[in-house]
């Protein structure tokens, strides 16, 4: 098994994308990183393009010792000198320079003829070995130019002394297939193509550049660029992470190794996105939020019995936590009762069969299930089964005026069974609801949280109200559903109070300690 290189260009065709703009201080953090992730070359920047490229790159080249440190150059000497004050204390100084080779780029961007181009191409090579003992150099949009022009260029600038040749497919407009012929090609018709490193560039306009890049391999490249989370000018470049991973875990197809510490890759993602503030799509490959949670019964019941029946890539191996089994209303009982068993619940199987039946319902009726509402419906479900003596509320009235103190009044049954009225005025409805139910049950009530949403569309829809409170020193949450807000207020200030009590009663884990 042979060995490739991963050259790492989110600090410059990463910070291409609109809406980026990284600081020295951040593309230093994210160098060192990249670095324990294991890049074998790193991209810091453009040094000629402004003081702050050249400052990051030359603070990055002195810092980093695990990895080469490059930096991009045009095909002009201004910016090679400029690149070379960077990188020269780098300890293996390292320059990547790019010209374009296809009719579109040569004819309308840079206005040369080919062979002016071949002359550029060859210049700016002699002249960066002056410097630098490492010269990549990049046939920018190669996969759109006359492949026999690409051969001829390539050989000369070999010739002039690169000792890498970068084949971008910079617009992401090549296929698979196409990609991997040009790479044969060029292996076969180079003289001495195999004493230079041969590189794939990706990008993803199509959704092509995973494929593209191992279509690479397959043809013989022994470097790939990409970038973390695949950020980079428009659709962005391949993601390093996900050709990592393929190739670790498609070993046996790809045939090679690098030098990739998988165990970094969550970080390096999770640092890469927090500071350029590029967020990750949930169904982003090897790093997105959902990339091991498991939503649906059939699958949650297969991960149960064995989690080789839909899990190719364990979230270890990547230094991610542990799958998930999200439960939400394409779930099954299989997965239910494991995560009943997990938070500490010991429910018959007719109960744990109702409590099912009433997750579906509130499934159905939520975006997303929480720990919290899980353990309110499991709760209700062991209150019934045993029978720990709780408040019921009888009845609850507000009187509301603009011009009067708001007032209630509420009877309810206390756990002895005796009814107990009581009033008490607050500064809003809420508050005089609050105020008098605090009277009635014994003990020491803080309203931490109090939230009401409306369940369904329409004037008739129903209220769901949700209290989050400290009840004798223990933080606990209630949850109930009226016709009327404040019935649902009620109901649910209540429902806070008789959890905690069975809680203690029948010592029933917090939902914090539940796993
Ligand atoms: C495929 C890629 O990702 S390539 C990298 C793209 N990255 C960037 O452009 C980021 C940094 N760029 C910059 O800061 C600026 O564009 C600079 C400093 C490089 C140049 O800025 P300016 O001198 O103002 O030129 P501007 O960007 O408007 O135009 C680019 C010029 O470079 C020329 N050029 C483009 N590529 C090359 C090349 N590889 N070699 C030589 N010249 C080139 C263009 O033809 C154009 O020349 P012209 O001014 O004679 O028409
Ligand atoms: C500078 C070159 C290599 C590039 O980013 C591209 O062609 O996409
Ligand atoms: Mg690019």
């Amino acid at each position: 098994m042979h060995k490739i290189d991963i050259f790492d260009t989110t600090l410059r065709d990463g910070e291409q994308s609109a809406g980026i703009n990284l600081n020295t201080a951040e593309k230093i953090e994210i160098a060192r990183q990249l670095e324990r992730f294991g890049a074998t070359i790193i991209e810091s920047g453009f040094p000629a393009a402004s003081p702050g490229d050249f400052d990051a790159v030359q603070r990055i080249a002195g810092m980093v010792k695990n990895s080469i440190v490059t930096g991009l150059a045009r095909s002009v000497k201004g910016d090679i000198d400029r690149a070379w004050e960077a990188l020269k204390g780098a300890e293996q100084p390292h320059v990547h320079i790019f010209l374009a080779t296809s009719p579109i780029h040569m004819e309308h961007k840079l206005m040369q003829t080919p062979d002016q181009v071949v002359e550029n191409a060859i210049e700016s090579v002699k002249y960066a070995r002056k410097f630098f003992p490492l010269v990549q150099w990049s046939a920018e949009d190669a996969s759109r130019s006359e492949p026999e022009f690409l051969v001829h260029i390539i050989q000369k600038v070999i010739e002039a002394g690169a000792t890498t040749i970068n084949i971008p497919d910079t617009v992401g407009y090549a296929t698979p297939h196409e990609y991997g012929a040009l790479f044969k090609y060029i292996k076969e018709n180079v003289r001495g193509i195999e004493k230079v490193k041969l590189s794939a560039h990706c990008h993803n306009d199509l959704g092509m550049a995973t494929a593209n890049t191992l279509a690479a391999i397959e043809n013989g490249a022994t470097q790939i660029e990409g970038t973390i989370n695949g950020i980079g000018e428009r659709a962005g470049n391949v993601a390093l992470e996900e050709i990592a991973v393929a190739l670790h875990i498609r070993k046996q197809v790809y045939g090679v190794e690098t030098d990739i510490n998988l165990g970094e890759i969550k970080r390096t993602s999770q640092l890469v996105s927090q500071l350029t503030g590029s967020l990750i799509q949930p169904n982003k490959a090897v790093v997105g939020k959902n990339a091991f949670a498991h939503e649906s019964g059939i699958h949650q019941d297969g991960m149960l019995k064995n989690p080789l029946t839909y899990e190719i890539i364990t979230p270890e191996l990547i230094g991610d936590a542990s799958t998930e089994l999200v439960l939400g209303k394409h779930s099954g009982k299989h997965a239910f009762k494991d995560r009943a068993i997990k938070m500490g619940f010991d429910l018959s199987d007719e109960k744990l069969k109702k409590a099912f039946v009433e997750f579906k319902k509130l499934a159905d009726r939520k975006k997303q299930i929480v720990e919290d509402d899980l353990f309110v419906l499991l709760t209700d479900q062991q209150i019934q089964d045993k029978d720990t003596p709780v408040y019921e509320l009888e009845s609850v009235q507000v009187q509301y005026g603009t011009a009067n103190i708001p007032t209630a009044t509420a009877s309810a049954k206390d756990p002895k069974g005796e009814i107990i009225h009581e009033a008490a005025t607050g500064a809003g409805s809420v508050e005089a609801i609050f105020n008098t139910l605090e009277r009635i049950v014994e003990g020491k009530v803080h309203i931490l949280d109090y939230r009401v949403t409306s369940i369904g569309k329409g004037r008739d829809a129903l209220g769901e109200a949700v209290i989050n409170m400290s009840y004798n020193g223990e933080t606990v949450t209630g949850r109930d559903v009226a016709q009327d807000v404040l019935e649902a207020t009620a109901k649910a200030y209540l429902n806070a109070v008789n959890r905690q009590i069975i809680k203690e009663d029948q010592k029933i884990p917090s939902p914090v300690a539940a796993g």
